[in-house]
């Protein structure tokens, strides 16, 4: 990104406790300051409860920080976040879809919600449903879809606005291959048609699939940054493992960078992440794979 650049979305120093009752506050992040530059796909990556939704849930005014500040496009979160929100396009965990009603109708709804004028409603609804690849099913019930189609919806449904940043909250979450594959071609064409997108993610896999540039987080703190290549080449490795002070089941982690506070290298550490997308899977779900010899 050149210095002349506004970053599409920019922390500075963030910082989000959470009150506690009888104990400290939760931090959730600590200084967390990074640039995402406009057209880049980029990816926060980190272990459960390291930070990534609390730091979504910041750009999106839905939570206001206990210190620092969040700039969309330049525009200060907390100065006015009517316009950092119709900037934004945002595919949270919970996809909030209204299940009795069709793909189109909730589409439609939310059309109207945000203000696409009357005119253009039917051609935007369409161009999204084509998009993601639901248009065969637009009249079903939303209730009738699986998870990954619901996560799909949830992606047109951000994209009717046209928005010029786009994040998605950990998007391929309990979603089977085909539909990641799916939802993965889809963010790319975002970034092709010159969109930002923030993803959040466990996997790396996916971080290294997706990503200009990554950002891994561990216990709310920024361990390490750059690009997929940079950090294997600072490394040395073919991937990056990271590693909280509290074992976490549902990620084995990796050494992001040597030296870090609660980064550790480790051969023998095993991974947890999705198939590849044309790899064969019997349930969808991560699978364990060892690390590289
Ligand atoms: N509303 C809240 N009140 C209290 N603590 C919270 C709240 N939201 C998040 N936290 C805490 O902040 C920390 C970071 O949570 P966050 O949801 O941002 O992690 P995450 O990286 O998105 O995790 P996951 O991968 O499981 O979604 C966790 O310790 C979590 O318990």
């Amino acid at each position: 990104m050149s210095p002349s650049e506004t970053p599409a979305i920019s922390f500075r120093e963030l910082r989000m406790e959470f009150p506690r009752r009888r104990s400290r506050p939760l931090v959730a992040l600590e200084a967390l300051t990074l640039d995402v530059a406009p057209g880049q796909v980029f990816g926060l990556l980190g272990p459960n409860g390291s930070g990534k939704t609390t730091s979504v849930n910041l750009l999106c005014g839905l939570l206001r920080s206990t210190g620092g500040t969040v700039l969309v496009e330049g525009i200060d979160v907390r100065d006015d976040v009517t316009a950092v929100r119709e900037r934004l396009g945002v595919v949270p965990q919970e996809t909030a879809l209204y299940n009795d009603l069709s793909a189109d109708e909730n589409l439609t709804f939310h059309a109207r919600l945000y203000g696409v004028p009357r005119a253009q409603r039917r051609t935007r609804v369409n161009e999204v449903l084509e998009l993601v690849g639901l248009a065969e099913r637009r009249g079903d019930r939303v209730g009738t879809y699986s998870g990954g189609m619901q996560r799909r919806l949830a992606l047109a449904r951000a994209l009717l606005t046209q928005p010029g940043v786009v994040v998605l909250d950990e998007p391929t979450l309990g979603v089977d291959v085909q539909s990641r594959a799916a939802l993965w071609e889809r963010v790319r064409r975002i970034a092709s048609d010159g969109g930002t997108v923030l993803l959040t993610t466990n996997y790396m896999e996916e971080a290294q699939a997706l990503a200009d540039n990554l950002a891994i987080l561990d216990h709310g703190t920024l361990i390490a940054e750059g690009t997929p290549d940079e950090l294997r080449g600072r490394l040395g490795r073919t991937f990056i493992d990271v590693r909280g002070s509290r074992p976490d089941p549902g990620w084995s982690s990796c050494p992001a960078s040597r030296g870090s506070p609660g980064a550790t290298a480790s051969p023998q550490c095993p991974r947890t992440e999705p198939p590849p997308p044309s790899a064969p899977s019997s349930t969808g779900s991560p699978s364990t794979t060892p690390g590289p010899p």
